[in-house]
């Protein structure tokens, strides 16, 4: 928070004053004085993180305000009479990360007429044209891939299924929060990495998800019941890796429904909108590469045809770990519970689903998910926090031998696999 907060909020401020004639432009002077308004509350932020000032309530009167508001009240009745109240360097960490995001929304909102401002929209569009290569290559990939599908026999189609999880593994270090915000864009090909990176994966339970997958596919009648769900992380390059790893379960109907789940507002920097999930789409399709634009035409259909639906909640932008969903968010829940399989993508997803506490390295992740058990889940993310269960006796000393930061890096990777009992 000390360190990699204040960068993330000048760079937004940044944005936001190097944005001022485009303001003008549109808006006038009512642009300008939105703009001074918005700095300025950011500045207030910013100013309150470092010098450590208690958490405020939130002020706006938005669907999650009074439920930001409850959780601070709990938060406050967390501590005792002498710590006084929550501040941004003695409060868990969770809460005061999603807290600040929330803040930069409430700032933003203030500021009519550039009240749908995303301070971080310039951040992620950069981050998809120098990716672009990489892009390139795995469109080519895929369609070549589609093209043969139906000649797979089962195991050539689980290595290409392991072959995208993987890719979209390792576009999980793509995120630009861990960065503050500075540029952190795919520049080598994936594809052909895949091999080397593999020894970095510390949990794989990839054979979990081929044998519940193939079970359906032997089950249900072509796999036409078969409804998967990715719970999205980060816009650009890792968006486009999931993009891809869900037209591949299209296509070898290993499914036949795939439902993506992002966020509502700007969050930790790179997270996907629905403006990031519709754009990526309509990038990839005018790029001017024959093959990029055949995936973005298929995509665009997709969606169309219903075959890929993109829902946001509120919950997913509350600090809340995900045990507290059937309570927070029931309505959430219970649409979780339709899906045969759920993909969380990313570092974030996975200390909300871990409740970013401090367990024991070989805790079960069945136990560490704390009765957060709405279909079989798995957790695709590699490791930016100081949380991960679920490794064998003695691993994790050994990592930390080799490799002191190896929770931190983004580095390592897990395929992490839980079902409910
Ligand atoms: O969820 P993501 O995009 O994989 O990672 C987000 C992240 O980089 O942001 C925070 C950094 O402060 C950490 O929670 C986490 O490491
Ligand atoms: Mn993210």
């Amino acid at each position: 928070m000390k360190d990699r907060a204040p960068q993330i909020l000048t760079k937004a401020i940044d944005t936001l004053h190097r944005h001022k004639n485009e303001f003008f432009e549109k808006h006038g002077e009512k642009g300008m004085e939105a703009e001074k308004k918005a700095i300025s509350l950011l500045s207030k932020l910013r100013n309150e993180l470092q010098t450590d000032k208690p958490i405020n309530p939130l002020v706006d009167k938005c669907i999650d305000t009074d439920i930001w508001n409850q959780y601070l009240e709990y938060q406050q009745s967390l501590l005792s009479e002498s710590d006084g109240k929550p501040s941004w360097f003695h409060s868990p960490w969770l809460f005061v990360e999603c807290y600040m995001y929330r803040r930069i929304h409430e700032a933003i909102i203030q500021c009519p007429p550039i009240d749908d401002f995303d301070v971080f929209r310039e951040c992620k569009d950069k981050n998809f044209f120098e990716s672009q290569e990489s892009i390139s290559i795995l469109c080519t990939h895929l369609q070549q891939l589609t093209r043969s599908i139906e000649d797979l026999d089962e195991n050539q189609l689980k290595s290409e299924f392991f072959k995208l999880l993987q890719i979209s593994l390792w576009g999980n270090k793509c995120d630009l929060s861990l960065s503050g915000g500075k540029s952190s864009s795919q520049k080598t090909d994936v594809v052909s990495s895949l091999e080397d990176l593999k020894p970095f994966i510390v949990v794989n339970e990839l054979e979990h998800l081929w044998t519940l997958l193939s079970r359906y596919r032997k089950t249900r009648a072509k796999a036409s019941a078969v409804r998967m769900d990715i719970v999205l992380d980060n816009s650009g390059f890792e968006l486009v890796t999931d993009l891809v790893l869900a037209d591949f379960l299209l296509s070898s109907k290993l499914a036949a429904e795939i439902h993506f789940h992002g966020k509502t507002i700007p969050w930790f920097v790179s997270d996907t909108t629905l403006h990031d999930f519709s754009w990526v789409i309509e990038q990839v399709k005018h790029c001017g590469d024959k093959l990029m634009f055949q995936c973005g035409v298929g995509w665009e259909n997709h969606v169309k045809m219903g075959r890929w639906a993109y829902h946001d909640h509120v919950f997913w932008t509350l600090p809340h770990a995900y045990c507290s969903m059937p309570q927070v968010a029931p309505d959430l829940y219970a649409e979780l519970q339709k899906s045969c399989l759920i993909l969380f993508k990313g570092d974030l997803n996975y200390r909300k689903l871990t409740g970013d506490r401090k367990w024991e390295f070989t805790t079960p992740f069945h136990q560490a998910l704390e009765g957060f058990h709405p279909a079989p889940l798995c957790s695709i993310r590699t490791l930016k926090a100081e949380v991960q269960v679920g490794l064998q006796p003695g691993q994790a000393e050994q990592l930390t031998a080799s490799e002191p930061n190896w929770l931190t890096t983004g580095k390592y990777g897990i395929f992490q696999f839980d079902s409910p009992l």
